[in-house]
């Protein structure tokens, strides 16, 4: 079932990819071809999010930014948890039944040179009911480099970030240390 589901996904993530790139005037498979090479990876992450009775002081997921190209996200049906950054306030992503939640990642802001943004989220946790989310995250293969498209690159809008190779790894580490990955590999 989650081959299936992973597969779908995939399909419509081709999709979004081709409507970025069309949005930016740049050639349909400017993403990509950085995030579909053979190699790519799609990984599955279930997150479970007991009840928690501290849920003023406890988060569920720290504040962080996808490493992905884009992460496709199914939340719980009935419980609400996802939080957004915008402008220094934490403001919640509803639940819509049925639908999913796109969420762009760093590598998308990497090869965009930081058109697109990577937003930087939590996960509260609630006092009295579990929840339940699936994330899928697009990557490509960790020996693939990417960086900005360079139709993105001009005197207007200088090359914001390096070409990167594994960035996956550069995002972990950094979690880890409580570090923005980002500014890591600014050029
Ligand atoms: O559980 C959620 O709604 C989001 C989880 C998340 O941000 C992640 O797995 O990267
Ligand atoms: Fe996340």
């Amino acid at each position: 079932m989650l081959h299936e589901y992973a597969t779908k996904v995939k399909l419509m993530m081709g999709i979004v990819f081709k409507a970025m790139a069309k949005s930016l005037n740049l050639e349909d498979n400017s993403f990509a071809k950085q995030l579909f090479g053979d190699q790519s990876l799609m990984q599955a992450r279930f997150n479970f999010y007991p009840p928690c009775s501290r849920s003023d002081l406890v988060l569920g997921v720290k504040p962080h930014t996808d490493r992905s190209g884009v992460t496709c996200l199914l939340q719980d049906k009935d419980v609400e948890g996802l939080q957004v950054l915008i402008d220094g306030k934490w403001v919640r992503v509803p639940i819509v039944p049925h639908a999913i939640v796109l969420n762009l990642g760093d590598q998308m802001q990497i090869m965009s040179n930081g058109i697109y943004k990577s937003p930087m989220h939590r996960v509260v946790t609630n006092g009295e009911i579990m929840r339940l989310s699936v994330a899928l995250f697009n990557e490509p293969d960790p020996e693939t480099q990417i960086g900005p498209v360079e139709d993105l690159i001009d005197e207007t809008r200088p090359r914001l970030y390096k070409n990167v190779k594994n960035y996956g790894r550069i995002n972990y580490e950094c979690y880890q240390r409580g570090e923005i990955a980002l500014e890591t590999v600014r050029f």
